[in-house]
Formats: structure tokens, C-alpha cells, sequence
């Protein structure tokens, strides 16, 4: 295992860098905002980078400009240090994986992954797929059709084909959306092993800040057409930069304060904050940092209450504001029991 690697394969130090996207930009004739502005990010060998964010903040153009399928207005794209900005899609070297897969349907599921390996000898081809099948788990299924497969094994067969040809970067578009909602966590999960077992960095599109936080080494969160944080899923989870990326990557509280340092005065009481901040300032506080305590005198109220197993959800009445708590599986609070709140955490200020 590489130092820099995890025993899941996430990566805690940046590789050597694959790819370099600096400032896209891509305003369509119909739109009167750019869909893409001054998208800039680098991408690890070997990395997988999610681009995270609501319908329509420009992330499937981005992809689209990487790939070649759309030329940007403005920008560069360098991979392993050529530019391949102006390049056609074929003649880049990535990788895609779309959302219908987009297998050949009268083809078998060995010929459609022999189906980039015209380069090669027949009997080289036909290895190098089956090695890729069985690499999938399908070499079994090697002379269905793909209307004879499930929506999980179609997805893993694109993937096959997509990594026969052993690509340094792999584009996938939601990949997922086509699949219910088990078969996604699982083939979300194969899908990651089966590129880091193949070397290959990859770029994921999605909505759907699980799935995100789930696979990738780092996410980029995108925002009318922006991207406005890249990290870690834990270092965007624990900080925030601002309301929007709070409360799309998991749920979020947001009070008011007055900072000073370390420190803010909310309607909490003083807490600590996890970063320095001067003057008014918006707070992000997670579900799970606040503590709820059964007090027949509290100066709250819980309102509501959903049962997840594991944990709970609450939302909770304290004057004008109501907040959401999760707490742990313990004795459950009856919606309208008296309550107390305590933040038991640093909170975070935000942009
Ligand atoms: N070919 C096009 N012509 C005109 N406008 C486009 C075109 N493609 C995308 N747009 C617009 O550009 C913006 C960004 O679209 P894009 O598809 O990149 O967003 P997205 O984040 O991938 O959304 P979704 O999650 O819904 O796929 C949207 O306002 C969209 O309507």
C-alpha cells in the first residue's frame, strides 16, 4: 500500500498531478449567465474527484469540456502535461461512462468490451476483455446481451469496456442514476475499487451529496457554475465555507454571531468557534454537535421527530428558531416533551 493511501484506497496527500483545469469558462447563446466560470482544479493520478451540486450549476459542462464535447469560451486543459484543450474527444485518451451506458445492444457483452481493442490481435483483444469481465465479475454473462443483464451489470459492462483500454482518467456522468436505490450504494462501491485497481483517476458528476462523500478522494462543489470549495468530504463536512455548501453536504443549522477570535457570542451562549472570525458573523452547526436534554423547564420544545435506527432526527422549537438535532439511539424524547440544547462543539463561521 502507498504511503499516501488509506487501506480504502482514499488518498491523503496529493498524488502527482494527471490533469489541470484552469479557469473554464462556457456561456451558452441561449443563456444570459455563463453555465461554466472560472473553473479551475487540479486531479490527482489515480484520484477520483466528484463535482457536486444542484441541476444546473454547470457541472455535466464541465465534464463535457474535459471530455472534448464541448469547446470552452475561455480556459486550458493540460493532461500529464500536454494540452489537450482544443483536441477532439478521441484523440484525448479519457475515458467515459454515461448515464444510459451506451452499450451496442445487438453486440455480446464480450464484444462490446472488444470493442475499443480493434488496435489489438483478435486473440489479444478477446484476453484483454475476458481479464476485464472477470475483473467485473461478469465472465460468466460473456454472450448475453445487454437487454439480458440487470441495470448494475450493464453499468459494470460500460465500466469493463471503459478500462479495457486502461485510460488515465475516467469521466462518468451519473453514472448511477439508472439503478435503484441498493444496487447504487453496491455499484457505487465496485465501481470505486474496480478504478483504483486499475490506476485510473476519474471524475464523477453528481447530485447527490452521499453519493459523493462515498466514493470520492475530494469533491468539488459547484455553485452557478462555479466551483466554490474542493476538499476532502470530511474537510467540506467539518468546514463549510459557506451556508449553501453547509446545508448541501449534509443538514446544517445556521445562527447569527458576534466573533471575536476564537470565540462567538450566539443565542447559545459563547462558543468556541473552529476558526478565527471578527464581527458579525453566519455559524453553521451540525445536527449531531448539539446535545438535547429532557428538562421539564427547558426553553425549548421538540416539534418533530423521525426514527432512523441508528439514531434519530428531531426538530426542535427555541423561541422564533427551530433546530434540527440528531441524537444518538438512546431513550427517545416524546414530540412535545420540554428540552434543553446545548452545543457541545466548536461551530463554523461561514462566508
Ligand atoms: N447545449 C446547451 N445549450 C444551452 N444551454 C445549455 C446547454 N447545456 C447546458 N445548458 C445550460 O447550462 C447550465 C448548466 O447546465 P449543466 O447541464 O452543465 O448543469 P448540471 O449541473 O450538469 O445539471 P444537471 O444536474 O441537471 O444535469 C444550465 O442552465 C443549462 O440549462
Amino acid at each position: 500500500m502507498p504511503a499516501d493511501a488509506s487501506p480504502l484506497g482514499y488518498r491523503t496527500r496529493p498524488t502527482k498531478t494527471l490533469l489541470s483545469v484552469e479557469k473554464l469558462r462556457k456561456q451558452f447563446t441561449t443563456g444570459d449567465v455563463a453555465a461554466v466560470e472560472r473553473v479551475s482544479f487540479d486531479l490527482g493520478e489515480g484520484e477520483m474527484l466528484a463535482l457536486l451540486g444542484p441541476s444546473g450549476c454547470g457541472k455535466t459542462t464541465t465534464l463535457r469540456m474535459i471530455g472534448g464535447f464541448e469547446p470552452p469560451d475561455e480556459g486550458r486543459i493540460a493532461l500529464n502535461g500536454r494540452d489537450i484543450t482544443h483536441l477532439p474527444p478521441e484523440a484525448r485518451g479519457i475515458g467515459f461512462v454515461f448515464q444510459d451506458y451506451a452499450l451496442f445492444p445487438h453486440l455480446s457483452v464480450l464484444d462490446n468490451v472488444k470493442f475499443g481493442l480493434r488496435k489489438l490481435s483478435r486473440a489479444q483483444a478477446e484476453a484483454r476483455a475476458k481479464d476485464m469481465l472477470a475483473l467485473v465479475g461478469l465472465e460468466s454473462l460473456c454472450t448475453r446481451k445487454p437487454h439480458e443483464l440487470s441495470g448494475g451489470q450493464q453499468q459494470r459492462v460500460a465500466l469493463a469496456r471503459t478500462l479495457a483500454v486502461a485510460p488515465p482518467l475516467v469521466l462518468l456522468d451519473e453514472p448511477f442514476s439508472n439503478l435503484d436505490a441498493a444496487m447504487r450504494v453496491e455499484t457505487r462501491q465496485e465501481v470505486r475499487k474496480l478504478l483504483k485497481s486499475a490506476g485510473s483517476a476519474a471524475i464523477l458528476v453528481t447530485h447527490d451529496q452521499e453519493e459523493a462523500m462515498a466514493v470520492a478522494d475530494r469533491i468539488a462543489v459547484m455553485e452557478k457554475g462555479r466551483v466554490i470549495q474542493i476538499g476532502t468530504p470530511d474537510e467540506i463536512y467539518r468546514n463549510p465555507v459557506s451556508a449553501f455548501v453547509a446545508s448541501f453536504l449534509g443538514r446544517s443549522n445556521i445562527l447569527n454571531g458576534t466573533a471575536s477570535g476564537m470565540e462567538v457570542k450566539t443565542e447559545f451562549g459563547t462558543l468556541p468557534l473552529s476558526r478565527a472570525a471578527n464581527g458579525a458573523v453566519s455559524l453553521s452547526v451540525r445536527p449531531e454537535q448539539i446535545m438535547l436534554e429532557a428538562d421539564p423547564n427547558g426553553p425549548a420544545c421538540v416539534v418533530g421527530r423521525e426514527f432512523r435506527g441508528h439514531d434519530q432526527l428531531y426538530w426542535v422549537q427555541e423561541g422564533e428558531r427551530c433546530m434540527l438535532v440528531i441524537s444518538g439511539a438512546g431513550a427517545m424524547i416524546d414530540v412535545g416533551a420540554r428540552v434543553r440544547l446545548r452545543i457541545c462543539d466548536c461551530v463554523v463561521p461561514l462566508a
